[in-house]
């Protein structure tokens, strides 16, 4: 059986005026997980914001008491030098850090962004770093990312170098609103096939007309951001999103 659903509004479709109150109204309209984009205009060309506005969204929304609990800010870095801002997330009340690989390739070994060097580190030394701040560790891949190079991070040895999820995006990153990628349902199946058990989120046009695509091929983390927090009723949204996944279980 595959592992719970998870459904993880994205606040990036919300009211920013009123964010506190928009992230505690969804998580009280069913939401499991927030999903937090964290964009900086280098890697996406968008920007959104960063750790001062996570730290002022946490008392909106209780604390997990659980790995991967409710209330879970999922933070989706969508940053070049993503090893830069672990600390800083964690101090700001992220529990789930999620990299994207690309940006991981380019990154150097600086842990705060102040203390920058030239050392090369590697998505899984990042892996080790975010588990070492307490954090759990996801790693996202873009449309045009294979799978497979995720597989030798996936089968390592070293469990405490294993992410905790992989994001499949399913829109290129920067902006809401996209249309879905259905074609990137293959990636979605492959990894489910490979890893029954593991947290597989989706990311980018994902709405009750989508869901049934991204449940078959084994998706349990759903994001949605302009289908929920543009909905009249987004608790009918999130139920619907919900059960769409738990039909495949
Ligand atoms: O990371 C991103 C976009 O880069 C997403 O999290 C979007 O916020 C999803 O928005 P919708 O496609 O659901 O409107």
């Amino acid at each position: 059986m595959s592992p719970t659903p998870i459904i993880a509004p994205s606040i990036l479709s919300a009211d920013f005026a009123a964010l506190g109150k928009a992230c505690s109204d969804t998580m009280s309209q069913g939401a499991d997980w927030l999903h937090i984009d964290i964009m900086d205009g280098h890697f996406v060309p968008n920007m959104t914001f960063g750790a001062p506005v996570v730290t002022m969204i946490r008392p909106h929304v209780e604390k997990p008491s659980s790995a991967f609990g409710r209330g879970t800010f999922d933070c989706h870095m969508m940053i070049a030098e993503p090893h830069r801002w672990v600390k800083e997330f964690k101090k700001a009340g992220c529990d789930l850090y999620c990299f994207h690989y690309e940006a991981a390739l380019q990154s150097t070994a600086a842990d705060s962004p102040s203390g920058q060097t030239e050392e090369k580190t590697s998505p899984a030394k990042l892996i080790r770093f975010i588990h070492e701040q307490g954090l759990r560790a996801g790693i996202a891949v873009k449309p045009k990312t294979p799978v497979d190079v995720l597989y030798p991070i996936l089968d390592s040895e070293n469990k405490e170098e294993v992410p905790d999820m992989v994001l499949v995006m399913t829109v290129e990153p920067g902006f809401g609103g996209q249309s879905f990628m259905a074609d990137m349902m293959p990636k979605v199946k492959e990894l489910r096939e490979k890893y029954p058990e593991m947290n597989i989120e989706v990311d980018g046009g994902l709405s009750k007309k989508t869901i049934d695509q991204a449940a078959d091929a084994g998706a349990n983390v759903i994001v949605a951001g302009s289908a929920v927090f543009g909905a009249k009723d987004p608790s009918e949204v999130i139920t619907k999103l919900r059960e769409a996944v738990e039909k495949r279980r």
